[in-house]
C-alpha cells in the first residue's frame, strides 16, 4: 500500500513482457521438468533501450523534480548502462545530465569509449566526463566534483549513485517489479517460484527480495554476482533490502535466508567476459534469440544455465530469468566474438 503512495514518473511502456523460452528450456531441461521464462526489462521503455535503471529512476526523477533539481549527476564505467539511462530519463524529462565515466574495466578494445552506451549518451546531449578511476560500487569522489561544477554554473544538481542503488529510493523499482509480476502471473495462471537476477550495485536484487518477502509466497530470488567483489555486493544488497523494507513497512523483516548471492559466475573480475559468459551468451542467442551482454546478463545467464543443469532448481519449477538490459555494450566487446 505504502509503495503506491510514493511518487514515481512513468517511463515504462507498461508491465514488461513475460516470454516463454521453449528452446532454452528444452536444452537445459530435456525432460521438461523445469520451464524457463524471461521477464524482459530490457524491452521495458522507449527511452534509449530502457533497462533496469529506467525502472529504478522513475522514483528518483520524481524526487529530483520535487526538489526542483534541473540536472542529474551520476557515475559508471565507460560502457555503463546506468549512465546512459540517467542521460535518457533526464533528457526525456527536460533536465540535463552530467555523467562521470570511469575506467571500471581495465581493457581497451577497439572503439570501447566511442560506441555502445557512451555513444548513446553523447547522442542524447549528455555531458560525459571521462576519468581513470577504478571500479567500485560505492560513492565516488569525482561525482562530488561534478555536483559542485553544476552548482558553480547556477544549476541545481540531483545526485544519483552508481546504479541508482545506494539511495533511499533505490530499491523501490524492483519491489514494484514483484507487484507487477504477481498481476501478470494471475492473468497467466502461473507462479514463478525462482527468479534469477544479475547483481552488482544491488538494488535490482534487493528490491526483488523485499517484494518476495512482503508477498509471502515463498518465491526464491537468486542473485548472480557480476561485480567480482561479492562481499561488497552482498553487503550492499542486504543494506538496501533492509532500508527499503523499513521505508515501506517497519514490521517487514528480511531474513538472511532471503539474501542469496551466487558467486560462481563473475569470472574473477567486473566487466570482462570469460568462457562461461561467452558460452552462455551463445546458448541464449542460439536457442531463443535472447541477446545478453558480456558484463552483466551474460553472467546471470551462465548462472541460470548452471543452476538448472546441476539440479539446484527442482523439477516442476517455473524459473523466471529477469533480463535487465545491457545489449548496447555488446558493440564495445565485438573483439571477444571474432
Ligand atoms: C544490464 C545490467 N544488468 C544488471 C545490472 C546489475 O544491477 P544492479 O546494479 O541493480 O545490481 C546492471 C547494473 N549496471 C551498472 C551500470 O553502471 O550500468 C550499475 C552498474 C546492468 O546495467
Amino acid at each position: 500500500v505504502k509503495l503506491r503512495s510514493i511518487p514515481k514518473e512513468s517511463f515504462l511502456f507498461g508491465p514488461s513482457p513475460i516470454q516463454s523460452l521453449p528452446r532454452l528450456s528444452k536444452v537445459l531441461s530435456p525432460d521438461g521438468g523445469v520451464k524457463i521464462y524471461a521477464k524482459r526489462d530490457d524491452c521495458n521503455s522507449g527511452l534509449a533501450y530502457g533497462g533496469n535503471k529506467v525502472r529504478k529512476l522513475e522514483y528518483l526523477v520524481a524526487d529530483a523534480k520535487k526538489q526542483g533539481c534541473d540536472t542529474l549527476v551520476s557515475v559508471g564505467g565507460v560502457q555503463s548502462n546506468h549512465t546512459r539511462a540517467v542521460t535518457a530519463v533526464a533528457t526525456a524529462s527536460g533536465m540535463k545530465a552530467v555523467t562521470v565515466q570511469e575506467k571500471w574495466v581495465p581493457i581497451d578494445p577497439p572503439l570501447y569509449d566511442k560506441t555502445g552506451n557512451i555513444l548513446l549518451s553523447r547522442l542524447m546531449g549528455g555531458d560525459v566526463r571521462l576519468n581513470q578511476e577504478g571500479f567500485h560500487i560505492g560513492h565516488k569522489e569525482a561525482t562530488k566534483e561534478a555536483m559542485d561544477s553544476v552548482k558553480a554554473n547556477g544549476g541545481k544538481p540531483y545526485y544519483v549513485p552508481a546504479g541508482a542503488s545506494d539511495h533511499e529510493l533505490g530499491g523501490l523499482g524492483f519491489t514494484n517489479f514483484v507487484v507487477e509480476l504477481a498481476e501478470q502471473e494471475a492473468s497467466m495462471n502461473i507462479f514463478f517460484d525462482t527468479l534469477i537476477v544479475c547483481s552488482v550495485t544491488g538494488s535490482s536484487h534487493a528490491g526483488l527480495i523485499v517484494g518476495a518477502v512482503a508477498e509471502g509466497k515463498g518465491r526464491k530470488i537468486i542473485g548472480i554476482d557480476a561485480s567480482g567483489k561479492p562481499v561488497e555486493t552482498k553487503a550492499q544488497v542486504s543494506r538496501i533490502a533492509r532500508n527499503t523494507a523499513a521505508l515501506l513497512d517497519p514490521k517487514l523483516e528480511i531474513p538472511d535466508s532471503a539474501i542469496i548471492l551466487d558467486e560462481r559466475f563473475h569470472e574473477g573480475i567486473y566487466g570482462i567476459p570469460g568462457p562461461s559468459t561467452i558460452a552462455a551468451m551463445k546458448t541464449a542467442a542460439q536457442t531463443d534469440a535472447v541477446i545478453t551482454d558480456p558484463v552483466y546478463e551474460g553472467k546471470s545467464m551462465a548462472g541460470m544455465i548452471q543452476l538448472v543443469k546441476e539440479g539446484a532448481i527442482k523439477p516442476g519449477s517455473n524459473v523466471l530469468y529477469v533480463h535487465l538490459g545491457g545489449q548496447p555494450a555488446l558493440n564495445a566487446y565485438s573483439s571477444y566474438f571474432e
